[in-house]
């Protein structure tokens, strides 16, 4: 099997553990993530609009003491940019479901909740196949730094994840429960 037939392989199944996790999920899962954004207070973040059973970062967006941004796709093979977000703010539909801001100003975020589908514990991620935030990242962590960190349900932990050179790592890997990897 190549490579990307393992990626898909993989994604597939952890779209499905995240489905289960999901369906069992109730109420604010942000306490550890907001627990580790305490230390950034003040420094511009970058969340993201939950689409499908993405775990939800809205409260810990909503309680960050500084600038927050949302991710937008401006193009295919293009990195991410990043458009500020206040709770309520007015929003549009993205390419590819996720909401977007409709209009503000644009951002660089020293910070990021990194969506996933699969996280090993080690720092490797596997996204949705676009290569979107291996790109953003290797962007922002030319001009300097980046936290990028990976916030997922526990469900969504793999151990023999396929990953690539270009697969960007992440710092830390932050679940409902608590920080399974932090490389700081
Ligand atoms: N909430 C959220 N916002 C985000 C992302 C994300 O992963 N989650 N992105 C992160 O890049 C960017 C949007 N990029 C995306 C790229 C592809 C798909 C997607 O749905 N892909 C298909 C095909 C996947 C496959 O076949 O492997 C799918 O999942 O059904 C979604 C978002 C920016 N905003
Ligand atoms: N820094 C980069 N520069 C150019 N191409 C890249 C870069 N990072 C990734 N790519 C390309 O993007 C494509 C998709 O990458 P990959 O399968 O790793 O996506 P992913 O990590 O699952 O998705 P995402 O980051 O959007 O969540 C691959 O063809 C990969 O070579």
């Amino acid at each position: 099997m190549s490579l990307a037939d393992t990626k898909q392989t993989a994604r597939r199944a952890a779209m499905n553990r995240r489905k289960a996790a999901f369906a069992n999920a109730s109420g604010d899962q942000t306490g550890p993530l907001r627990t580790v954004l305490r230390a950034y207070a003040g420094r511009t973040l970058s969340g993201y609009a939950p689409i499908r059973t993405e775990i939800d970062p809205t409260p810990a967006m909503a309680a960050h003491q500084g600038p927050v941004a949302l991710p937008v796709v401006t193009g295919e093979g293009q990195p991410l940019r990043f458009r500020a977000w206040h709770p309520g703010c007015t929003m549009v539909t993205g390419p590819f479901g996720a909401a977007v801001p409709a209009d503000g100003q644009w951002l660089v975020p020293e910070v990021l909740i990194v969506p996933l589908l699969a996280f090993d514990r080690q720092g490797g991620r596997l996204g949705y196949g676009g290569g979107f935030y291996d790109r953003t990242l290797a962007q922002l962590r030319q001009g300097g730094e980046a936290v990028a960190i990976g916030f997922a349900f526990g469900a969504q932990e793999a151990d023999d994840l396929p990953l690539e050179p270009t697969d960007a790592p992440l710092d830390l890997v932050v679940t409902e429960r608590r920080v399974l990897y932090d490389s700081r």
